[in-house]
């Protein structure tokens, strides 16, 4: 009877940024909220949804349209093109649904949406809902894009290092790509930066951090937004502090090959993983060099090269062998979780980041962009876990460079301290999420909110 009482009393939607990026950590928010008690139903974009490899049937799961119903940003001619009509469309859609759900007598008392789309908050205020953004970048990045867009750091931050409240001081190379090249994509700059053009007027503001991997500025900005709160990492619970049984992340835009087994056949330790993501496009000359850099390393290699990516390898690349493999896509959190993986090569996105970090790989950096470069940053210097492979001129990374930084994490001195941070950084994002930890508190804080309506 009481489960049933709350059902009734809390109507959640949630509603994630069209990427696989952005879609994994609210996928777990929307779990926890469930195992809370509120009734969650995702909503996802037309295009996108087609895209899933699999959307597990448990979730309730609608749709709105952003004017691009086959092919997404992929359909429009350009970016600005793409987000002005998707904030139009998505504006009307989610409108009729939310009426839809009343007139079945399914009312929404809440809405979590993805900073990177304000424009929902508009529909909240409208209906009378409860409006959460989420950031699913980290505070640190996020802190750096209030301030420009509240004019109190100038762009294109050219030679000079930038010093804002609770962070480091940040390098050109440290900011967030865009800020120092302002003018290659600025659509999707300004589009970043209206994540912050009516925060302040959000009911709740969650980000996928933890308190204590960002204290300093978790501090600051809490001051400025009295409603945010870290509620990370939003990461399965059975990979850190297993309340939750079998819980993975359930939604995949891609089908994972088969590799764990091949993992469990080589050495603790032995083996390093290569990934970029779900969005990185590396050119032919760099894939060349990680290609070369693996093949003359001494450890063994499970590298992800997906499939649109996969005409860039070298002609003559062994595609499985003892040493190595290469797969289209894998299960991330399996492989990083695996004991075989000594250290983890990655374009540092943010998830990637604080999934390792969760898990206790020390990493590789090799940020391409966006917010990659200010988390490679913090993977160095502020976590101590990781080194940056040094870039030349033309922004590739040589296969000297790459093999001297995998052999420094897998071999030596410098390596095993890495590894250590990297295992308190495990312990300290488990206690987080943990019942009584920060994240965990934030979250019941929230859901308290919501049950209450
Ligand atoms: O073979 C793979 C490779 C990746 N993943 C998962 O895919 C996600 C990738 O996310 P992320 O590491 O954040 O990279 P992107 O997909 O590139 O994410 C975009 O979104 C992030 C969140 O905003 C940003 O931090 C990045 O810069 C941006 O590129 C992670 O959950 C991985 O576990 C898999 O499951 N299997």
């Amino acid at each position: 009877m009481e489960s049933e009482s709350v059902a009734k009393a809390a109507h959640c939607l949630l509603l994630p940024f069209p990427c696989q990026g952005h879609v994994n950590p609210m996928l777990q928010l929307l779990k926890r909220l469930e195992h809370e008690g509120v009734r969650v139903t995702l909503v996802l974009h037309r295009f996108f949804s087609k895209k899933f490899h699999k959307i597990p049937t448990s979730i309730a799961t609608e749709y709105i349209s952003d004017g691009f119903d086959n092919g997404g940003f992929e359909e429009a001619e350009s970016y600005k093109i793409y987000f002005q009509r998707s904030r139009q469309v998505g504006t009307q859609t989610l409108g009729e649904l939310i009426e839809k759900l009343y007139r079945s007598g399914n009312s929404v008392d809440c809405i979590v949406y993805d900073s990177h789309l304000s424009w929902v908050l508009d529909v909240a205020k409208r209906f009378g809902i409860l409006g959460a953004s989420f950031l699913t970048q980290n505070l640190a990045v996020d802190s750096i894009y209030y301030h420009v867009k509240k004019g109190k750091l100038q762009i294109p931050l050219l030679e000079q290092s930038v010093l804002l409240p609770g962070l480091p001081l940040l390098a050109p190379k440290d900011v967030p790509s865009f800020l120092c090249d302002n003018e290659s994509y600025p659509a999707m700059l300004d589009y970043i930066l209206d994540q912050f053009s009516n925060i302040e007027d959000a009911d709740w503001v969650l980000c996928n951090s933890f308190y204590e991997l960002e204290t300093d500025v978790a501090e600051w900005f809490t001051k400025i937004l009295p409603k945010l709160r870290t509620i990370g990492p939003t990461i399965p619970s059975m990979f850190l502090d297993k309340r939750l049984e079998d819980d993975d992340y359930g939604c995949a835009l891609l089908k994972s090959e088969e590799c764990i087994k091949w993992l469990d056949e080589r050495k603790k330790g032995s083996v390093c993983y290569i990934s970029f993501g779900s969005m990185a496009t590396l050119n032919e000359e760099q894939m060349g060099e990680i290609a070369c850099a693996l093949r003359d390393s001494d450890c063994c290699f499970l590298w992800v090269v997906r499939t649109t990516e996969e005409c860039k390898l070298p002609k003559d690349f062994v595609k499985k062998s003892e040493k190595g493999l290469i797969v289209t896509w894998c299960p991330q959190l399996q492989v990083l979780a695996h004991e075989a993986v000594g250290c983890f090569v990655t374009h540092c996105g943010w998830n990637s980041t604080i999934e390792a970090l969760s898990l206790g790989v020390p990493m590789v950096a090799m940020p391409q962009w966006t917010d990659q470069t200010t988390n490679a940053k913090y993977i160095t210097d502020v976590l101590k876990m990781g080194l940056r492979a040094p870039a030349d001129e033309k922004g590739i990374v040589r296969r000297e460079s790459l093999k001297n930084c995998i052999k420094e994490m897998m071999e030596t001195e410098n390596g095993k301290e890495m590894k250590k941070n990297a295992l308190n950084w495990k312990t300290l994002a488990t206690k987080a999420v943990d019942e009584g930890g920060s994240s965990d508190r934030n979250i019941t804080e929230f859901v308290s909110t919501l049950l209450d309506i």
